[in-house]
């Protein structure tokens, strides 16, 4: 019987070669538990993270209460501020400068995607940047392209944590990042590069996307495509990380969870491939918590084990 991070034995019907994203975020949950805890026992405040949710987008409340939950599951505390989505411009700001002025708060995370006519750059470039546990705001995002430190992005965290989990090294290997967004496709890169992988990353333009994809010994989708990455562009041995998000309809009339790839195909040519549900997605939230762990030690000018 095998072992998993968390001590419990794993069902023997588990495909190894599916990588267990909740199994892994879970050990790295528990881990922030201690460091919390260990935090709070030399007399420093409980660290807070503050999410800003504008509307009422379904999935993003689903999200943040999520988010929420799993904040104070770790011993954080956890902040909701929630504004219709008429809200104008100038009143967003005045919430983030409070936030950012809340000595209570050492993280803040205003969700994705802002309704219209907001400017998501503008608000997330108001965030303090000591704050600013998403990466997102313009100098965090120079200062990684830079090789500077700074926070990674919680999806590209994410996902290195697995790809050192389920490959180990990764210096030399050719990483192919399908998406070119800011929250995943460019601070993925960036990360990768740092690793010393050859990044080469595409998109919906790229010439012969399928022919290139087979290059990859790293396949990321990060595309909100269901199903576009097929079994025939994947590299046999290859690692497979999957962080589309897609809900599409079933046949009984409710709706089910997919990814970027076409799951049972790439299972039956690549070595490692992460789940949707399960995967990624669970790991994007344990690094949000890690994010402002870091965040809050570093306010408080304290040494911490992550
Ligand atoms: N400022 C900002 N930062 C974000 O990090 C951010 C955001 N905005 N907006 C939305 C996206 C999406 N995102 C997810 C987090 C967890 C799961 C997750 O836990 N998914 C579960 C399933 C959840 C379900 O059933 O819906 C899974 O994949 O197993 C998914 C997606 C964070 N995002």
């Amino acid at each position: 019987m095998r072992i998993s991070l968390r001590g419990q034995p794993v069902p023997e019907d588990t495909d190894p070669r599916i990588i267990d994203g909740k199994a892994i975020a879970n050990a790295l949950l528990a881990d922030l538990a201690r460091e919390v805890a260990a935090l709070i026992e030399t007399g420093q405040p409980v660290p807070g993270l503050a999410v800003v949710l504008v509307g009422d987008d379904p999935a993003s409340q689903v999200y943040v209460r999520s988010k929420a939950r799993q904040t104070v599951a770790v011993g954080m505390r956890s902040f909701e501020h929630r504004l219709p989505a008429t809200v104008t411009e100038d009143a967003l700001l005045t919430v983030i400068d409070r936030l950012n002025a809340d000595p209570a708060v050492d993280g803040i995370l205003v969700q994705l995607p802002l309704p219209r006519p907001l400017d998501a750059a503008r608000i997330l470039d108001r965030i303090d940047p000591a704050k600013d546990v998403d990466g997102f705001h313009v100098v965090n995002a120079g200062r990684l392209s830079a090789g500077l430190d700074a926070p990674v992005p919680c999806t590209p965290l994410g996902c290195l944590l697995l790809l050192r989990q389920a490959v180990g090294a990764l210096s030399g290997l050719h990483a192919v990042i399908v998406g070119r967004s800011n929250i995943v496709g460019k601070p993925l890169a960036q990360v990768l590069l740092r690793e010393n992988c050859t990044v080469t990353i595409a998109h919906s333009r790229t010439r012969d996307l399928a022919a290139l994809c087979r290059q990859a010994d790293i396949l990321v989708a990060a595309v909100g495509q269901a199903g576009l990455i097929r079994g025939d562009w994947v590299k046999p041995g290859a690692t497979v990380i999957d962080v589309g998000i897609n809900r599409i309809p079933t046949a009984d009339g409710r709706t089910r969870l997919v990814g970027d790839v076409a799951f049972d195909e790439a299972l039956a040519v690549a070595d490692r491939i992460t789940p949707v549900p399960g995967g990624v997605g669970p790991m994007t939230i344990a690094c949000l918590l890690r994010n402002t762990l870091a965040a809050a030690a570093a306010r408080r000018g304290a040494a911490h084990g992550l």
